[in-house]
């Protein structure tokens, strides 16, 4: 048979054979091609490559763990993280022990049981936290929440002073201010009698709360009301998948904003506070009264015994803790108010829903109060009074479990990570412990998805200690959980005693809406009225 007349065309020149020109002969058959070719179908046929490799790549490193089997090209689920849904992100981790996505070649594993979240939690040297990059940029790369294994821990040493009993002791006064001060607001907002979503009223309070345990008197109500009004333009920048470059009047850019005011305020305030404890008989009052204090301890320690005046190890010995600048200062300080400003909002939300349709709960609180306080609602709290508190604590403790603010904690894998003996999470991925399932354990905690604060008091919620995940474990545990925690339970305590307050449910309350942390979708509905003639 003849052959085609074009055979000659099809042939593929040995890669060594040159036209007359000197161009080997496969280079002129490419530049032929791509003369003959558009610009679109050039980029089209890369595109297609592109689409084909990141698709390999997912379902290769996928492995035979739970996830689709093909993602959505390149974006993958990148519109769900934007607009992210509670049952969502539920049914991920009920698909599988680990679960996988893949939004813009970004690979994420999710690792849904407790013993496999509290494994990622603590295995510091295959994974560091990772944050959005939005957030790298508004808190600093330098912030010590990005430090990873000895210069973190170090770190934290020189932290440790700062929710100690007696600091948090010192706190209390300035805490019960805002509640009076915004106690009164909330009463003066029902006056009409119409409920009012009262989820942004107390993202406000925390806001409020967290500048003054911060801060104390340094910082100014102008400040305050400023950083209270903005704080939301840093939530709100937080999409789990951001533009890299911050485009002016784009969400990103409010937050930097926001961000950039709250960071030289706080600055400004730690330079306040080392004039103030410089001063003879300076009392701390505050975070950075105590920072300020227990770094001047800790010189003042230092000379002493330079100068032979004591035994480095003598007891009474204060930390050793190095000097910080105010930029280091007003970095860490900043990133207490981003982990706990939305945190700390939820858990208020919930339970003030909570206790408003648990009448019998809040009865209980309100008992308790009585007794503590020997019958006198206006007897001043203290850290022993709060001790005294097993109900109200158990009340807080499960309304943590029940709705834990923190759903996830995202790391960045720095090495490849043997995550279990089948699975390999590959180096330069992102891993989702999810805090969730230990929490919502029926093993652990029988009829998980009912609110009963009783299980903290009559059944062994106490002493599961490996499932009760709310504040995460291992080197980045939550630093404030304490303190976190106190505030709650002071926060509902006082409420009990001097307001009432009823929640118009709508058919949203009982769902769950993803905004950083968890709120109910219709932001809670309330009226509060006085109790008491001190917000009447
Ligand atoms: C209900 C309130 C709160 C909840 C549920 C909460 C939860 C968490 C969780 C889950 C983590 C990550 C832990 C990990 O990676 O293992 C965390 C870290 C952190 N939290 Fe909280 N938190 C709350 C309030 C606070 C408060 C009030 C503060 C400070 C005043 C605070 C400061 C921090 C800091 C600084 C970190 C990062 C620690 C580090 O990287 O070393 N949190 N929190």
């Amino acid at each position: 048979m003849e052959a085609p007349a074009s055979s000659a065309e099809f042939n593929t020149p040995a890669p060594a054979e040159t036209n007359i020109n000197g161009v080997p002969i496969a280079s002129a058959a490419i530049n032929n091609l791509l003369q003959g070719a558009s610009v679109w179908s050039v980029a089209l046929t890369l595109l297609a490559a592109c689409v084909v490799y990141d698709q390999v790549m997912y379902i290769w490193r996928k492995g035979k763990i739970a996830g689709p089997m093909f993602k959505i090209p390149f974006m993958g689920p990148f519109l769900e993280s934007v607009y992210p849904k509670f049952e969502s992100y539920h049914a991920k981790w009920y698909s599988g022990p680990l679960s996988c996505v893949s939004v813009f070649h970004k690979f994420v594993v999710i690792a849904s049981t407790r013993d496999l979240a509290r494994k990622c939690l603590n295995s510091p040297s295959y994974l560091r936290p990772c944050v959005v990059d939005i957030a790298i940029k508004l808190l600093r790369p330098t912030n010590f929440v990005f430090l990873d294994g000895k210069r973190h821990s170090d770190f934290r040493k020189g932290l440790n002073g700062l929710f100690t009993r007696r600091a948090m002791e010192s706190y209390l006064p300035g805490q019960e201010a805002i509640y009076d001060r915004y106690f009164k607001r909330w009463v003066e907002l029902s006056k009409s009698g119409k409920a009012q979503p009262f989820m942004p009223e107390f993202r406000d309070i925390n806001v409020a709360l967290s500048c003054m345990t911060f801060c104390g008197n340094y910082i100014s109500a102008d400040a305050v009301a400023n950083i209270t009004e903005n704080y939301v333009n840093i939530t709100a920048a937080l999409d789990l998948v951001n533009f890299p470059i911050i485009i002016p009047f784009t969400r990103t850019w409010y937050g930097k904003k926001s961000a950039d005011f709250v960071l030289a305020t706080f600055e400004t305030c730690a330079q306040q506070a080392k004039d103030a404890m410089a001063l003879p008989d300076a009392v701390p009052m505050c975070i950075l009264d105590f920072w300020v204090k227990s770094m001047m301890d800790a010189k003042e320690w230092g000379r002493k015994v330079e100068a032979g005046e004591v035994d480095a190890k003598a007891p009474g010995a204060p930390a050793i803790i190095r000097d910080f600048t105010n930029k280091e200062i007003s970095e860490a300080l900043f990133a207490f108010l981003f982990a706990s400003q939305d945190a700390t909002s939820s858990a208020t939300t919930w339970m003030f829903q909570l206790l408003a349709d648990r009448p019998d709960v809040l009865a209980k609180v309100r008992e308790e109060q009585m007794t503590v306080r020997e019958g006198d609602i206006f007897k001043p709290t203290t850290m022993d009074l709060l001790d005294n508190m097993p109900y109200t604590r158990a009340m807080v403790k499960e309304t943590l479990r029940y709705r834990p603010p923190v759903l996830m904690v995202p790391y960045e894998v720095k090495k490849d990570f043997p995550v279990t003996d089948s699975y390999t999470v590959p180096k330069g991925s992102m891993v989702v412990p999810t805090l969730y399932p230990a929490l919502h354990d029926p093993e652990v905690y029988p009829d998980p998805d009912n609110w009963k604060p009783e299980r903290w008091i009559e059944g062994d919620a106490e002493k599961q200690l490996k499932n009760w995940l709310v504040f995460g474990t291992g080197p980045h545990y939550c630093l404030g959980q304490h303190y976190a925690i106190c505030n709650l339970m002071f926060m509902a305590a006082k409420a009990a005693m001097h307001l009432d307050w009823t929640h118009y449910p709508t058919p949203d309350s009982e769902k769950i809406k993803v905004f950083a942390t968890i709120f109910p979708e219709d932001d809670c509905h309330l009226v509060f009225t006085p109790r008491t003639e001190l917000f009447a």
